[in-house]
C-alpha cells in the first residue's frame, strides 16, 4: 500500500503543486490520480520515488516511509512507465528491457532469456528483440516501456500518461492488456492520466486533483460517475456522466430469440422469420455475419428475389455487439448501433445467443439502478 499523508510540495519558485495530500493507494490495486493539466499529478508519482522530495507530509510504501531508504534502493522496488515510454535509443529492445536485472547483477543470458519472456506477456514477439526503439510503432513502445517497468518484479508501479501518445485504437487495445496484465500479476499501481474515461476504464480507485493540488475526491469509477463530490469533479467527469454509468451495471436483460438464416440459404428462408423486414444472418458456427433486409439492399437498391441464396454482399454490417453478462452500456450500445434495433447478444466465443432491444434496456434499468449489488466491474 502506498500512502500519502499530509504531503505538499511547494517548487522554490513559490508554485504550490500538491496541497496537503493524504491518500491511499491500496495493495494489488489501480489507483489512478486525475485531473486538469498542471493540477500536481506528476509531481505527486515523482514523490513516491524521491525524484521529487516532498516540502511536507511523509510517504510510506508498506508502512515504511520512503525517505528511510537510498533513493536507488527505494527505485529498484519501483517500476516506473513514462510517455513516450523513455527507451534508451541505442540499445536494443531485448537489451531496454533487461536494463535493471543487468545493473543488479543479473547474468547476460538469463536477463535476456527474462526480457524476452516479458516481451511476450506484454504482446511483443520475440522477434522484436533485437530491433531498436526507432524500428517499433509508438504503441509497441509503450509495450517496451511496460515489459522493461516489470524486469525487475516490482512489487509497485508508476506509470506516468503511459498510453498518452498513442491513437485512440491503440491505446484502448493496450489499456485493455493492461488490465488482463495486471488480473495476473496484481501489482499496487499508481497511474496517472489527465483522461477521465482512462481513469475510469482502469482505476479500481480514482483521486481527481484540482489545480493547486488539491484532492477533489477519491472514490470508484461507478461512485465518481454517480455522485461526483462537487461543481468541479461534476464538470470534470464529464457531461454524459449518466449515461456512462451504465458501464458499471451488469445487464441481467432477458434476452429475446433472434430467428436467423444461414449464409449460403435461400432468401425465401429469410421471409418465413423476418421481423420488421430484418433477419439477422448467421455462419455455420452461429457467429453473426450481419443484417439482411428483405426490401432493400445495402447499396440502397431494390431487396433480393425470394430465390437468390443469402451472400455476405446482402448483409448490412452489424451493431456492436453485447456479451452475455457484460454492462447496460454494451447491451444499449448493441440496440442502438444495430440497423434492425436489435442488439445482437453473444456468448464468449462470439456466438449468438439472442437479442435485447433499447427499450427493453431502459425497463431493466430503473430495477437495476434500485439494487447497488447489480454494480460490476466493466
Ligand atoms: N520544477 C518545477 N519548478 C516550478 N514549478 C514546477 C516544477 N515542476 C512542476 N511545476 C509546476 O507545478 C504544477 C504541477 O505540475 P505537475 O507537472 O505535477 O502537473 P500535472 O498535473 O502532472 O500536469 P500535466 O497534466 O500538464 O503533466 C504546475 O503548475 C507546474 O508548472
Amino acid at each position: 500500500m502506498i500512502r500519502f499523508d499530509a504531503v505538499s510540495k511547494a517548487y522554490p519558485d513559490g508554485t504550490v503543486a500538491v496541497d496537503e495530500l493524504s491518500l491511499t493507494a491500496p495493495s494489488g490495486q489501480i489507483t489512478v490520480l486525475v485531473g486538469p493539466s498542471g493540477c500536481g499529478k506528476t509531481t505527486s508519482l515523482r514523490m513516491v520515488n524521491r525524484m521529487v522530495e516532498p516540502t511536507s507530509g511523509t510517504i510510506t510504501i508498506d508502512d515504511r516511509d520512503v525517505t528511510s531508504v537510498s533513493a536507488t534502493d527505494l527505485r529498484r522496488g519501483i517500476g516506473y512507465v513514462i510517455q513516450h515510454a523513455g527507451l534508451f535509443p541505442h540499445r536494443t529492445v531485448v537489451d531496454n528491457v533487461a536494463t535493471v536485472p543487468l545493473l543488479t547483477g543479473t547474468g547476460r543470458r538469463q536477463a535476456r532469456r527474462r526480457a524476452i519472456e516479458l516481451m511476450e506477456l506484454v504482446g511483443l514477439p520475440a522477434s522484436f528483440a533485437d530491433r531498436y526503439p526507432a524500428q517499433l510503432s509508438g504503441g509497441q513502445q509503450q509495450r517496451v516501456g511496460v515489459a522493461r517497468a516489470l524486469a525487475a518484479d516490482p512489487p509497485v508501479m508508476l506509470m506516468d500518461e503511459p498510453f498518452s501518445a498513442v491513437d485512440p485504437v491503440v491505446r484502448d487495445q493496450l489499456q485493455q492488456e493492461f488490465l488482463r496484465l495486471q488480473g495476473e500479476l496484481g501489482k499496487t499501481i499508481l497511474f496517472v492520466t489527465h483522461d477521465i474515461d482512462e481513469a475510469i476504464t482502469l482505476g479500481d480507485r480514482v483521486a481527481v486533483l484540482a489545480v493547486g493540488g488539491r484532492l477533489a475526491q477519491v472514490a470508484a469509477p461507478a461512485d465518481l460517475l454517480a455522485t461526483p463530490a462537487d461543481p468541479f469533479v461534476a464538470e470534470f467527469v464529464g457531461r454524459d456522466r449518466g449515461y456512462r454509468a451504465l458501464g458499471f451495471i451488469s445487464a441481467e436483460v432477458a434476452v429475446a430469440t433472434e430467428p436467423t438464416v444461414a449464409l449460403g440459404a435461400p432468401v425465401a428462408r429469410a421471409h418465413d422469420v423476418a421481423v420488421d423486414d430484418w433477419v439477422l444472418v448467421v455462419d455455420d458456427g452461429q457467429l453473426p455475419q450481419g443484417w439482411l433486409h428483405l426490401r432493400a439492399h445495402p447499396d440502397g437498391g431494390p431487396g433480393p428475389a425470394p430465390g437468390d441464396p443469402v451472400t455476405p454482399d446482402l448483409l448490412n454490417l452489424g451493431g456492436t455487439l453485447s456479451a452475455l453478462g457484460g454492462t447496460l452500456r454494451e447491451a444499449l450500445d448493441a440496440a442502438l448501433s444495430s440497423p434492425s434495433g436489435r442488439g445482437v447478444v453473444v456468448d464468449e466465443d462470439g456466438r449468438l445467443i439472442g437479442s435485447v432491444r433499447a427499450g427493453t434496456v431502459l425497463e431493466h434499468l430503473h430495477a437495476a439502478t434500485a439494487d447497488p449489488s447489480a454494480q460490476v466491474r466493466p
